[in-house]
C-alpha cells in the first residue's frame, strides 16, 4: 500500500497530531511518497518538520521514502540540490545504493524532481521505489 502524504494532508489537516491516528488504520505501509511543492521554498522548513515526524513514527520504521519535488515547470522552482539539502538524507536515511529493509538503522530516501501537470519526472521515482516492494 502506498501512503500518500498529500491525501492525508488534505483529509486531516492539521498534520501530524490528527493524521497520526489515521496511520494506525493502515495495516502495512510499503512506501512513503512525499510530495513537496519545489517552488514553495518558504515551506521547506515546514515540510522537513513533517518528514521528521514521519521518521519518528514507529509504524513507518522500515519503509523507503520517495520525495517528489513537484511543479518544476514553474520558474524559480528549487533545484534538485536545494531540495536535497532541505529534505534529503538524515541520520535515519540514505540515498546510497540499495538498502536492506531488514536493517533498521537506516532507511532509503531519494529525491526526484517532477511536474505532475506535465506528466514528467515521477516515473523514475516510482521505478526506484518499486525495487523495495515485494
Ligand atoms: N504548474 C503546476 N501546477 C501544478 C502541478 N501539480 C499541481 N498543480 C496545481 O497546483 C494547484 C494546487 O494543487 P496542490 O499543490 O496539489 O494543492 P495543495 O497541496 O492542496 O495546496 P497547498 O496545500 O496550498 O500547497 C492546483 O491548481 C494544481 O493543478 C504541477 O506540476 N505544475
Amino acid at each position: 500500500m502506498f501512503f500518500l502524504r498529500s491525501v492525508l494532508w488534505d483529509s486531516c489537516f492539521p498534520w501530524p497530531s490528527d493524521c497520526s491516528k489515521s496511520l494506525e488504520n493502515y495495516a502495512k505501509v510499503d512506501v512513503v511518497v512525499y510530495l513537496v511543492d519545489a517552488y514553495d521554498k518558504e515551506r521547506f522548513a515546514e515540510s522537513k518538520k513533517e518528514l521528521d515526524s514521519l521518521f519518528s513514527d514507529e509504524s513507518l520504521a522500515n519503509v523507503p521514502y520517495l520525495i517528489l519535488g513537484n511543479k518544476i515547470d514553474i520558474p524559480y522552482d528549487a533545484s534538485e540540490d536545494e531540495l536535497h539539502y532541505h529534505l534529503g538524507p538524515t541520520n535515519f536515511t540514505t540515498d546510497k545504493g540499495k538498502v536492506n529493509l531488514g536493517n533498521l538503522n537506516v532507511r532509503p530516501l531519494k529525491v526526484f524532481m517532477c511536474s505532475i501537470v506535465r506528466k514528467m519526472g515521477y516515473g523514475d521515482g516510482f521505478k526506484w521505489v518499486s525495487q523495495y516492494i515485494k
